[in-house]
């Protein structure tokens, strides 16, 4: 299985996540790719290339404009300001202030605008990173397209949490947005999104819950009690077009692979039904045991038993790498579902 991977990720490090109400460095830090890019060298699951550069119109195909202008500017008008920091918002339009109203001209003004949480500091090489991160995935993308079954995208930064306009939760692309949409650009009818990370893709779903050519199934920590909390509800059906196309899976804290594995299997039998000409696979890692921030209890032979799931599928397969931050054990885990996939393990 190819690996596409760039070392510009290195280049976004936060050093300010609000825990508990005090500044932390980020959990979603660069050491985090590394071991997943080592376990793959140390496994020899297959070569590992660098990223070809499609530009931002396949990123334009997905993110509005005036966002990815602002996310490309930030920082210069930050540091312009006279700041070095971390640049993180402070004020968000939360209901009944006008969230649709002028946007304001005011750098503070549009970050809250732009942002639904503080968990997506930008810093000065984050536009970078982010952008190559998109790459990373197009690339791995353009191997299935060229006839590979499947490619696995080393991403980071992660991507499921944005939306068209919006950053948030260590997310600032949707990568497996950007690469479904790909798919449907080169003449697939329909793809699967299968976001297996410990949290809800609330961007992923926003982008395509009014279409019937995409179908997303999340099996995520309930929001009622994890992050996001405000979407991932099994009511979530989608809408218009939609309706019947988006499944939400939400488990409770303490969930093992028994219950994990229940709601695979459901949206695999859903998936199989939908019949996609490729499948997505948002593959996060934060619902292992040893999680620092997740509370589900995946094991490493669990993330084995996942990849020959999703491998009885029989259909191209793009992995997109999203979470997991007990940096230790990401290597193993990530790479268990590749191998697994593959029937190596
Ligand atoms: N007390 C709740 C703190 C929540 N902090 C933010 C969690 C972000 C999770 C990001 C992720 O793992 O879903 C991604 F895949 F996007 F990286
Ligand atoms: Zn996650």
């Amino acid at each position: 299985m190819l690996t596409v991977y760039s070392d510009d990720h290195r280049l976004h490090f936060g050093q300010s996540e609000l825990v508990d109400g005090k500044l932390q460095p980020c959990f979603e830090m660069p050491s985090r790719a590394d071991t997943v890019l080592a376990r793959v060298r140390q496994q020899e699951i297959g070569e590992v290339i660098e990223p070809k550069d499609f530009g931002l119109e396949p990123i334009l195909q997905v993110h509005d404009a005036a966002y990815v202008e602002f996310l490309k500017g930030a920082w210069d008008r930050w540091a312009a300001d006279g700041h070095s920091c971390d640049m993180l918002p402070s004020t968000f339009p939360a209901r009944r202030l006008r969230r649709d109203g002028p946007i304001p001209t005011a750098l503070h003004g549009q970050l809250g605008h732009y942002c639904f949480d503080t968990e997506a500091p930008i810093t000065a090489g984050t536009w970078q990173a982010v952008y190559s991160s998109a790459q990373v995935a197009l690339t791995a993308q353009d191997h299935i397209r060229q006839g590979a079954n499947t490619a696995f995208a080393l991403c980071r930064p992660p991507g499921h949490h944005a939306g068209s306009d919006f950053m948030g939760g260590y997310c600032f692309f949707n990568n497996a947005a950007i690469v479904t949409q790909a798919f449907l650009d080169q003449g697939a009818k329909r793809v699967a999104i299968l976001d297996v990370d410990y949290h809800h893709g609330n961007g992923t779903q926003e982008l395509f819950y009014e279409r019937s050519d995409v179908l997303f199934a999340s099996i995520h920590g309930d929001p009622l009690v994890e992050y996001p909390y405000y979407l991932g509800h099994a009511d979530e059906r989608g809408e218009g077009e939609g309706t019947g196309f988006n499944h939400n899976y939400p488990l409770p804290h303490g969930t093992g692979w028994d219950g994990w594995s229940a709601a695979l299997d459901d949206a695999c039998r859903k998936i199989a039904a939908y019949a996609p000409d490729a499948l997505v696979i948002s593959l996060g890692v934060d619902t292992y045991k040893d999680d620092p921030i997740s509370k589900f209890k995946l094991d490493s032979p669990d993330y084995i038993r996942m990849g020959q799931r999703i491998a009885a599928l029989g259909l191209p397969t793009l992995f997109i790498m999203e979470g997991g931050y007990a940096v230790e054990a990401i290597g193993v885990n990530a790479v268990n579902v590749l191998q697994g996939y593959e029937g190596a393990a």
